[in-house]
């Protein structure tokens, strides 16, 4: 019917036209009856007569019966219910866009009760969801600090399926958009990041988010899980999507007719899933038979549930979120897209900072301690390192009144040091208010609190042994822990497993707080045998772990393949470092009153030399192969963590030993997943060696910080590779200072990174001052003509560079200019990348002109510039003029037939051009077909 005839139909008319779809559609009979009711247009009797109807359909047939027996204000009231209750009835809102829906204005004064089991369910999960949400964790229950007051955003980077970068994420809403989508069949939004980056606090920001309704999306339904759970189920035990979905978030009131779950079931892209901590599952997922669950209604194993949520074989289209560790490997199929967290920038951590102290004086002193140490910058650019180094100042200063945070490299085992003094602390002095501040004597700390501490510790192992990261009452009093050392804060209940009144569960703090008080109790422990210190560094290099079997969920092939011990089991390689910490030489006096020095001098005698002779076996496992010029070492993620074991130590005897054994010329990092404070480690191995290095340290997360770090390093290296590494300019000034000091440097590669002209500037100057410099890219960054142009004129000078990578910066025609000089009577340039800087016809006219003048370039990449006709006779000069070019690459430009003419020509006078690639220009197929003959002019 006519939309306007609609219009100025009666209520009445409206619900006798479309009669058949309001039966078939109308699912919320009981929301109707409750406004109806309320409002006055049908009594209780009649309410009961219609509940008394046996189907669906025969109850709205009965009240549609009813309300046009009432009249044309009822029927108004009637669809006035459908329009307001909109989420209970969206299968018939079509219907009121179809009659162009309005309520009059004496309809819309009325009252609707929104009595939908759907909608009252969606209520609830948002209630639940901002009070479970609302909370940062903190010491035990006593301290928790509201989400919105400590919150700080973090760098979340987009990846391709190559991991490629792809810029960073500017809101959270954008984590659930299109936004970087690369597969999109893919479901999963997977959220990768090292431990304690953030990604929980991620998860908890967007349920918080949701819950206020301030998250741009159209989803009424939030379910969060976090993996750990799913291994709190026995083998046997068997539920079913609607108890998963239920039990572990909250139920639905008042729903008789399980309309709320059917909805689900029909409405599946209205969800949200959030599933936190993936790798804390992957053992068990290996161990487990995985056959396909797909019907809603089949009872499975929760994690059979889990794996046909993420492959989309339930609740098909509905979005989910996944966090793991860097370097789980999950199916490509699956991902929608990628981000990785990067942690605190220099400006999220300042941030964090005022939010963590309201006093200015806290400020000042904490900034001042941050400043002067780029290591433990570094380290607190991951928000949990950084969260305990804030709190445990806070503590430790308001307590004591000459507390500083320790100046010297700050390690890791110092960080958990520091928070486990905290928490001791608690339980062995009143309340700092009452106190007056005295001397600070951490081994009396320890001293006093070490039966708890002992049995925390013991606690922790137990759960790595058993690989779980949960813990029962039972387990918790069997280790000696009574109710008063709860609080303490190492531990905190998990409500989430808690269901049907079951006695409580527990876990630590945080895994990596497991992993420290685990190390803790090999240390501790004097009954064991001494060599079971060594257990896990066993168990680390033993293990080789498999492919996911949510892989051969979706293969169908129970296939594993081979994969680094690098992610699988980095509680244990925690548990290591931090072994390695508590029986380092520094923490031999604190540790000689927690324990018997005989047997500490035993354990640390024992871990020296399992180090000194890990080392040497893995030195000499890994692959080399000859390079061009250097015989070239390819480290594996496992080396890295030996590094940061040795520097752990701090032992020097280890590290001048590990450095002795580095028999190759070249060392490949690339990949391996180091972040900035590893750089110290690598400093601290490195500083002993004496002879010339190159270093490869491409796509790793080293930022300034790890630069700063690298400082003492430099002198040595000759190969000095840390392109995609999230590098400013402030990286450069280092390098400028020590590259230009020493003067060895042959390669430097900085591909992408945040070089702006400034950084330009100082690139140049090394360029200029080191006689031995080789290769520069630097492509990818941030460089315009004015850092073009200083880069040019350095290149003009040196006498050593060959080849120069400038791709993707946007040095334009002004830049270009600088270059053609630079390139004019250049005596050793061979191979020069200016792609992708916005170079028009303007710009390769001059370059075509110089390099008329040049007979050493070879190579020479203008790929995806602005050229067009124009500059093709020029460039066909330049072919013509036999100057020893051997590749010309203009793909990607905007040349026509008219111009490529010019250049097919021009390649008949040169023997020596081996080709021009023209790929990607504006020719059609037929046109390009007149080249043929020509092979060297490449359109493929
Ligand atoms: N964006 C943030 N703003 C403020 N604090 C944060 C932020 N992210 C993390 N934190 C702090 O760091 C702690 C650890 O973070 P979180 O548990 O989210 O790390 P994670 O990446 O999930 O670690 P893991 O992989 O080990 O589980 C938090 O409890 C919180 O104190």
């Amino acid at each position: 019917m006519h939309q306007i005839e609609e219009a100025n139909m009666s209520c009445l008319n409206i619900l006798t036209y479309h009669r058949e779809l309001l039966v078939s559609r109308l699912k919320s009979v009981q929301c109707i009856l409750d406004n109806m009711l309320a409002c006055g247009y049908i009594c209780e009797e009649e309410a009961e007569m219609v509940q008394r109807t046996v189907t669906k359909t025969d109850q709205v047939r009965k009240i549609l019966e009813l309300v046009q027996f009432k009249g044309e204000e009822a029927c108004e009231y009637f669809l006035y219910i459908i329009y307001k209750v909109r989420d209970a009835y969206i299968d018939l809102q079509p219907l009121l866009k179809e009659i162009n829906y309005n309520p009059s204005n004496d309809i819309a004064v009325m009252n609707v009760v929104n009595t939908d089991p759907i909608s009252r369910y969606c209520e609830k999960l948002r209630h639940e969801m901002t009070r479970d949400t609302s909370f940062i964790m903190s010491y035990g229950q006593r301290e928790e600090s509201h989400l919105e007051d400590l919150y700080t955003d973090t760098q979340i980077e987009l990846l391709n399926d190559c991991n490629e970068s792809l810029g960073f994420l500017e809101s959270l809403d954008q984590l659930l958009g299109d936004h970087a989508v690369f597969n999109s069949q893919g479901e999963t939004i997977c959220v990768m990041g090292d431990a304690g980056v953030g990604k929980s606090i991620l998860l908890q920001k967007l349920q918080n988010l949701w819950s206020k309704k301030e998250l741009q999306t159209d989803a009424s339904f939030f379910f969060k899980f976090r993996c750990r759970m799913f291994s709190v189920f026995k083998d046997t035990e068997q539920i079913s999507l609607r108890e998963l979905l239920f039990k572990y978030n909250c139920y639905p009131d008042l729903d008789p007719d399980n309309e709320v779950f059917d909805y689900i079931l029909r409405f599946p892209e209205k969800i949200i899933f959030t599933f936190d901590g993936y790798d804390e599952i992957q053992e068990d997922l290996e161990l487990m038979d995985v056959p396909e669950v797909v019907s809603p209604e089949d009872k499975a194993h929760p994690l059979q549930l889990l794996i046909s949520l993420l492959c989309g074989k339930l609740l098909k289209g509905s979005q989910k979120v996944l966090t793991a560790r860097t370097g789980v490997e999950i199916q490509r199929k699956v991902i929608r897209k990628k981000v990785v967290l990067r942690g605190f920038s220099p400006a999220h951590l300042k941030t964090y900072l005022d939010l963590h102290f309201k006093e200015q004086e806290h400020r000042e002193l904490v900034s001042v301690q941050l400043d002067a140490s780029p290591h433990l910058s570094g380290l607190c650019s991951t928000p949990l390192f950084c969260w305990i180094v804030f709190k445990s100042f806070r503590h430790l200063h308001s307590m004591h009144d000459s507390f500083h945070l320790p100046e010297a490299c700050i390690t890791l085992t110092d960080i958990f040091l520091l928070l486990s003094e905290v928490f001791l602390s608690h339980s062995a002095l009143p309340a700092p208010s009452l106190l007056k501040k005295r001397a600070r004597c951490t081994s009396e700390t320890f001293k006093g609190g070490l039966r708890p501490l002992t049995a925390f510790a013991k606690l922790a192992l137990q759960g790595m042994e058993r690989g779980s990261l949960i813990c029962s009452q039972e387990e918790i009093t069997e280790c000696g822990l009574t109710e008063e050392d709860l609080p303490l804060g190492f531990l905190r209940t998990v409500s989430e497993y808690d269901t049907c009144g079951s006695p409580a569960t527990f876990e630590f703090l945080h895994g990596t707080l497991q992993s420290f008080l685990a190390a803790f109790a090999l240390v501790l422990d004097e009954q064991a045998a001494v060599s079971s210190i060594l257990k896990f560094f066993a168990e680390c290099s033993r293990r080789r772990h498999s492919c996911l079997p949510f892989d051969s969920c979706i293969r169908n092939s129970s296939k594993p393949s081979e994969k680094e011990p690098f992610t699988t089991n980095e509680h244990l390689q925690f548990t290591n470092l931090f072994l390695s910490g508590l029986l380092s030489k520094a923490h031999t006096r604190l540790m000689e009153h927690l324990v018997s020095p005989g047997l500490l001098k035993k354990k640390q005698a024992l871990l020296k030399s399992y180090l000194s002779t890990s080392v040497k076996s893995h030195l000499y496992g890994l692959p080399h192969y000859e390079g061009d010029k250097a015989k070239k070492v390819h480290v594996l993620p496992n080396f890295l963590w030996i590094l940061r074991c040795i520097f752990e130590t701090g032992s020097k005897d280890i590290a001048r030993m590990t450095a002795k054994g580095i028999t190759a010329d070249y060392i490949k990092l690339g990949y391996c997943n180091v972040f900035s404070g590893d750089c110290t480690a690598l400093n601290f191995v490195l500083q002993h060696r004496k002879k010339l290095l190159g270093l490869d340290m491409d796509n790793n997360n080293i930022s300034d910080y790890g630069v700063k770090q690298l400082k003492p390093s430099f002198c040595k290296m000759t190969v000095v590779r840390l392109c995609v590494n999230h590098l400013s300019d402030s990286s450069m000034e280092v390098l400028a200072e020590e590259l230009c000091k020493h003067k060895v440097v042959r390669v430097l590669g900085l591909y992408s990174n945040h070089i702006t002209d400034v950084g330009a500037k100082l690139v140049a100057q090394i360029i200029e001052e080191c006689p031995k410099l080789e290769v520069v890219k630097i492509g990818k960054n941030k460089i315009s003509a004015v850092g073009g142009k200083f880069l040019a004129s350095a290149i003009q000078k040196s006498t050593s560079i060959f080849d120069v990578g400038m791709w993707g910066n946007t040095i334009g025609d002004e830049g270009a200019e600088a270059f053609a000089e630079a390139l004019r009577h250049h005596p050793r340039l061979t191979n020069l990348s200016l792609s992708a800087n916005g170079i028009t016809s303007k710009g390769g006219k001059c370059l075509a002109a110089a390099l008329k003048e040049n007979s050493v370039l070879r190579i020479f990449w203008l790929v995806q510039n602005e050229l067009t006709d124009d500059a093709a006779p020029h460039l066909a000069e330049l072919v013509q003029a036999n100057t020893g070019l051997s590749h010309l690459w203009l793909i990607s430009n905007q040349f026509t037939v008219d111009g490529i003419k010019h250049l097919a020509e021009a390649l008949a006078h040169n023997t020596a051009l081996k080709e021009i690639c023209v790929k990607g220009n504006q020719l059609t197929e037929e046109e390009q077909k007149q080249f043929e003959e020509e092979k060297r002019l490449r359109f493929h």
